[in-house]
Order: structure tokens, then C-alpha cells, then sequence
């Protein structure tokens, strides 16, 4: 590992393109990505007028809660987010196991979003229906210049990714030795097996979590200690990459640990 540095209650890890913020307490993590997504958007809105942010489902949300707190609710120009999922349940938007009910329940509540600029999945199509109308979903918002194109990929090129991760590696609903991890055409498929339930979701695929500007890696706990240790040594060779080692973007990877997800590093 390069570049270790260590303040009082963080410690920093700088490895290629990725930083890694390893933190002893959940209110400094907290603070730390408020910090961070008011900076990003702050220059996507500056720079192009819009900010395109993607959400996860999980304990993301619970770690985005100093983001609409003082000082950061009142810095941030609500008025120019997108948000889009990065995954979600195929049930209804008030199903305990929507992601969209997770999100609206603990951050959009609480922020002037305006509706029409937060794209949920349509919860009355089957899973196939509901992947394809998001794909088309995303291609009118890159039609309509709210989230940007990536020249390089040609996939949709979001500003900003808050990326969860399950203990088994998993990250969106792509699962570890799932055929979907090898999707290289579609922008968002469906999974009707997941090995975490409900089994029925859609989810974007690699090559677009991969043509991100910015990705956020929020993760914590014991059991994802091994998958962030895989992840962030020298692993990258072996045949069997976990999902999290396939997150590999056009721009900036930051990872947001406790100190128990990070205690193999
Ligand atoms: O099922 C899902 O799992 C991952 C990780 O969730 P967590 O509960 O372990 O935080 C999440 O990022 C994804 O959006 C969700 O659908």
C-alpha cells in the first residue's frame, strides 16, 4: 500500500488514481462525504449547470445524513441535482425493499430536489420492462444534456456514483460470479435470481459504473473487510474478480471506510 498518511481519527491512503479514507468514527465518515459530494457538485453545477448523482441503496443513505444538515443543506444548489439509481428492487416505490423508498425516506425528503429531476424505476413493469425503460430513461437524459456522454465509452457519464458494497463483494445488484458481471452492450439490465433478495432487480452495468466522472465507495463494517483487502491489493489478476474489483472509472475512485471495513489494509 502507498502513500499512508495518518491524522487523528483518519488515516489516508492514496493508491493510483484512488484515496482512501479510512475513519475511526461513523459521524467523521458522515461529515467527509457530505464534504466531498458538495464539492463535486458544487463544480458540476458551475461547470455545466447540472448535477447527475447516482444512489445505491443499503447503509448509503444513513451515512449521506450530514448532507442535509447545516452547513452542507444550505450550500448546495438542490435545484440543479438528477438523481438516478444505481440499482433497484423490483417492487413498489413504498415496498420496505424499494431503494427509492430508502432514499426518499432518509435524504430526498429532506432536500428541495425537484420531483421531476429524480428518476425513479416505473414499479408497475416486470423486471425485463422496467431495465429497458430506464435505459431509455438515461438516454433521454443524455439526449437532454443532463447527464453527460463519455467520449471515450460512449456509455452515459455520470458525475458522481455513492457506491455501496454487500460482504460478499457484491456493488449495484451485479453479483459475484453472476454472467451479468461480463453485460459490455446494455446500459441497464434486469437480474431475476439474486442471490440477496428480493431476487427480482435492474441494475446498471459495469461499463457505465465504469464511465463515471467520480465514484464514491462507502463502505463499513467487519465482513466487507476481506472484499475491500481484495479490492485494494494486488488481486486484480485472478479469474475470479470480486464486483467491487471490477469498479474501475474514467475519473476519480474515493473510498469511504470505518475503521472495521478498513482493519485489513
Ligand atoms: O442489495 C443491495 O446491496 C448493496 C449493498 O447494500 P448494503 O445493505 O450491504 O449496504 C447496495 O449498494 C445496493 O444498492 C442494494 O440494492
Amino acid at each position: 500500500m502507498k502513500n499512508l498518511t495518518s491524522v487523528k481519527g483518519k488515516m489516508e491512503i492514496t493508491k493510483g488514481k484512488s484515496k482512501v479514507h479510512v475513519f475511526d468514527a461513523d459521524e467523521a465518515l458522515s461529515d467527509s462525504l457530505a464534504k466531498y459530494t458538495a464539492a463535486i457538485s458544487e463544480k458540476f453545477v458551475r461547470e455545466r449547470g447540472a448535477f447527475s448523482v447516482v444512489l445505491s441503496g443499503g447503509y448509503l443513505i444513513e451515512y449521506m445524513k450530514k448532507l442535509v444538515e447545516p452547513p452542507y443543506v444550505d450550500s448546495i444548489d438542490w435545484t440543479k441535482w438528477h438523481v438516478f439509481w444505481l440499482d433497484e428492487r423490483v417492487v413498489p416505490k413504498d415496498h420496505a425493499d424499494s431503494n427509492y423508498k430508502l432514499a426518499y425516506d432518509g435524504f430526498l425528503s429532506k432536500v428541495p430536489i425537484p420531483p421531476s429531476q429524480v428518476y425513479a424505476i416505473d414499479d408497475k413493469l416486470s423486471a425485463e420492462g422496467a431495465a429497458d425503460a430506464y435505459e431509455t430513461c438515461l438516454k433521454q437524459a443524455v439526449k437532454n444534456k443532463v447527464v453527460d456522454l463519455s467520449a471515450s465509452t460512449g456509455f452515459p457519464k455520470f458525475d458522481l456514483m455513492l457506491v455501496g458494497m454487500g460482504p460478499d463483494g457484491h456493488v449495484a445488484s451485479l453479483f459475484p460470479g453472476h454472467p451479468l458481471l461480463n453485460e459490455k452492450e446494455r446500459w441497464v439490465t434486469f437480474i431475476k435470481d439474486s442471490p440477496k433478495p428480493p431476487p427480482q432487480r435492474i441494475t446498471f452495468t459495469f461499463p457505465v459504473i465504469n464511465s463515471s466522472a467520480y465514484i464514491a465507495l462507502v463502505i463499513v463494517g467487519a465482513k466487507e473487510a476481506g472484499p475491500v483487502h481484495r479490492a485494494l491489493g494486488n488481486d486484480s489478476q485472478s479469474s475470479d474478480m470480486l464486483p467491487i474489483q471490477m469498479v474501475s472509472p474514467e475519473g476519480e475512485t474515493t473510498w469511504f471506510l470505518d475503521k472495521e471495513a478498513g482493519s485489513k489494509l
